[in-house]
C-alpha cells in the first residue's frame, strides 16, 4: 500500500483562506516542499522542526484518522502542506475521498503539476511574490493554467498572491494580467506567525487588511479582485492545527 507522508490532520474547523473562505471543513497537511518561503507560517512542515510529528500514513489510514476525529460532522476535505503536489500518490487519497462523497480542497504554489489536479472541487494556486524570496518558474505554472484549462467546469480553480509589500502587489497584478480568466484573491501577509500575543497580532493584520483594501480601491488597473485576510487567525491567532 502507498503512503503518504502526514504532518497534521485536524477539523473540522473553517478554511480561512481564499475562494472557499469560511467552509467547514478537515485539513490534512503533508509534509515537505520544495520552497522554503522567508515568512512561511507552517515551515514545521519543511525546516526539520516537524520531523518527529511526520507519519507515514495509508489513504485508508487517512480516512480513518479523518473519521476518529471528525465524526460524521464533515463532508469537505482540505489538503494543504508543505506542498502536496510533491506527491503523485495522492490520487488514491482523493479518490478514497470521492468514494466517500467528500468534496476536496487543495492549497499549493504552482511549482509542480499532478494529474490529480483535475480531480479537485476547490483547487488553490499560490504562486509566491518577491518577499518570499522564491522565484516562480513560469513555464511550469502557463504549463499548469493551460492542463487546468480543459478540466470539468464544476471544479473551480483559483489564484491566490499573499502581499507583504509594494513589489509583491506589483507582482500579484502581473500574475492576475498573465492569468485573466482565472478567479484572483489577495491575502494579507502576516509578518508575525510566531507570536502568541493574539491582541496584538489582531490589531496588526487589521491594519495591514486596511491598507491592503485601500491601495486596491484606489488602483483602477485591478477590477476584478477580491481582498482577503487568514481569517483563522482572527479567531485563534497563529495556533497550529486549527
Ligand atoms: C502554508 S501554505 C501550504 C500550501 C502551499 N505550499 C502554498 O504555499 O500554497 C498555505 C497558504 O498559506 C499562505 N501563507 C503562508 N505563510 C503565510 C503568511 N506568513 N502570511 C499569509 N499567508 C501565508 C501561503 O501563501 C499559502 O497560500
Ligand atoms: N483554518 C485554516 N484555514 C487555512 N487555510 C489554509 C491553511 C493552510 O495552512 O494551508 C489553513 C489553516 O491552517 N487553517
Ligand atoms: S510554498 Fe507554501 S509551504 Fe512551502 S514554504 Fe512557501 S508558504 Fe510554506
Ligand atoms: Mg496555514
Amino acid at each position: 500500500m502507498s503512503k503518504l507522508p502526514v504532518m497534521e490532520i485536524f477539523g473540522p474547523t473553517i478554511q480561512g483562506e481564499g475562494m472557499v473562505i469560511g467552509q467547514k471543513t478537515m485539513f490534512v497537511r503533508t509534509a515537505g516542499c520544495d520552497y522554503s518561503c522567508a515568512w512561511c507560517d507552517s515551515a514545521f512542515t519543511w525546516d526539520g522542526t516537524g520531523k518527529e510529528d511526520t507519519v507515514q500514513m495509508t489513504a485508508e489510514e487517512i480516512l480513518d484518522e479523518l473519521k476518529r476525529i471528525g465524526g460524521e460532522g464533515f463532508s469537505f476535505v482540505t489538503i494543504s502542506g508543505g506542498n502536496p503536489a510533491l506527491l503523485k500518490n495522492l490520487d488514491g487519497l482523493i479518490a478514497i475521498l470521492k468514494d466517500n462523497g467528500m468534496k476536496i480542497g487543495v492549497e499549493t504554489q504552482g511549482s509542480r503539476w499532478q494529474d490529480w489536479f483535475l480531480d479537485i472541487d476547490e483547487l488553490t494556486i499560490s504562486p509566491k511574490p518577491p518577499s518570499s524570496r522564491m522565484n516562480t518558474d513560469f513555464e511550469v505554472l502557463d504549463r499548469i493554467i493551460s492542463n487546468l484549462a480543459n478540466r470539468n467546469p464544476d471544479n473551480h480553480v483559483s489564484l491566490k498572491v499573499v502581499v507583504f509589500d509594494d513589489e509583491d502587489y506589483q507582482y500579484a497584478k502581473n500574475i492576475h494580467f498573465r492569468y485573466p480568466d482565472i478567479p484572483f484573491y489577495l491575502q494579507v501577509g502576516n509578518d508575525d506567525s510566531r507570536t502568541a500575543n493574539d491582541q496584538q497580532l489582531i490589531s496588526g493584520l487589521l491594519k495591514k487588511y486596511e491598507e491592503l483594501i485601500d491601495k486596491v480601491i484606489a488602483d483602477d488597473e485591478l477590477r476584478n479582485v477580491k481582498v482577503l485576510p487568514q481569517l483563522h487567525t482572527y479567531i485563534w491567532g497563529n495556533k497550529r492545527g486549527v
